[in-house]
């Protein structure tokens, strides 16, 4: 017998496209890729619009469901899961303001925009008739993006967490007076007949959702991007003039603007002439405009504008979500 052996050819994994691909330069880049690991936060449970917004955005993902809005940023922050998903305005309701807020508060990067139809339906118990709901629960959004049905059809409006818990509680309660403002795919979770679809005042109903991240996404050039910054002004006759005229002037054009008191410091104190010193309210200006921070006329708009702020931040640079 000699001293060497012949090795024996090993065979690590029988099916070789079992084994992890290589990365290549776009897999790197890629955010249409494997979504199916994606974890993304919502406020409400499942059957909410803002679950149905996630998955638009990763149709993959796993969505996690929770009870406040705090706890959907907190859970991204915590790496409980990898995104969160928020309603920022909705076509006929306009900003959700107190969102505005937890943008500033929390330290999230937009990521993605996502504009979703909202179809609203009435839902009841099975085998209920449209004609015997009396009163109906919802999300204060939903209702109010509903009021003029719901008072042709004299229904008494109660407001709910979110829509999906609106349908689960109808369903529990049993109760055949009483329905849901609420998704179809709300309906099929609980067991609730459908009695009216596209009940909402508006036919064109959107919600705009914003999906937020720990990590920021880095600008590129390659589709239309759009980016979110917030500030607040120094004092002084037409600085907001001036602060809009740094995009003006570069041909960038805005598509939001919305002002929030600050909370920390509500009141300046602002030095009159002869009369004594004025109190008036601090604003914070959010803006979306639509560039990319990669293109260097929104670069030297950010730098013209800091000329005028007291405060900025950029929440995130995006890409637009277009019409397909
Ligand atoms: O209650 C839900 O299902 C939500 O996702 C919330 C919400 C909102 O906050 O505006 C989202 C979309 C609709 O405009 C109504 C309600």
């Amino acid at each position: 017998m000699g001293l060497v052996q012949e090795a024996k050819p090993v065979a690590f994994h029988r099916d070789l496209s079992m084994l992890p691909k290589p990365l290549s330069a776009n897999s790197l880049y890629s955010s249409a890729g494997d979504d199916s690991k994606v974890r993304i936060s919502f406020q409400g449970i499942p059957g909410a619009y803002s679950e149905t917004a996630a998955l638009e955005a990763y149709p993959n993902c796993e969505t996690v469901p929770c009870e406040h809005f705090e706890t959907a940023f907190q859970a991204a922050e915590l790496w409980l899961v990898d995104k969160a998903v928020l309603p920022i305005e909705n076509s006929v309701g306009g900003s959700i303001h107190r969102n505005y807020d937890l943008l500033l508060r929390h330290r999230l990067h937009i990521v993605q925009e996502v504009h979703l139809p909202v179809n609203h339906c009435l839902l009841g118990v099975p085998g209920v008739n449209k004609e015997e709901i009396k009163r109906v629960l919802s999300h204060p959004q939903a209702l109010d993006q509903c009021v003029n049905s719901l008072n042709d059809l004299g229904i008494q409006r109660l407001s709910a967490k979110d829509t999906a818990t609106a349908a689960q509680t109808v369903a529990s309660s049993g109760k055949k007076d009483v329905g849901a403002i609420a998704s179809v795919r709300a309906a099929n979770i609980y067991g609730l007949d459908i009695l009216a679809e596209n009940i909402q005042d508006d036919a064109n109903n959107v919600t705009r959702f914003l999906i937020l991240s720990r990590e920021p996404m880095i600008p590129r050039t390659d589709r239309p991007y759009k980016t979110s910054i917030v500030f607040s002004l120094e004092e002084g006759p037409g600085v907001l003039f001036k602060a809009l005229a740094v995009f003006a002037l570069r041909s960038i054009n805005l598509s939001k603007i919305e002002s929030r008191p600050q909370r920390r410091r509500p009141l300046r104190v602002v030095d009159g002439s002869n009369n004594g010193s004025a109190k008036s309210f601090d604003y914070l200006f959010y803006i979306d405009f639509e560039a990319s921070m990669a293109e260097i006329r929104a670069q030297h708009a950010l730098g013209h504008l800091q000329e005028f702020t007291s405060f900025i931040r950029v929440l995130g640079c995006y890409p637009m979500d277009l019409v397909r």
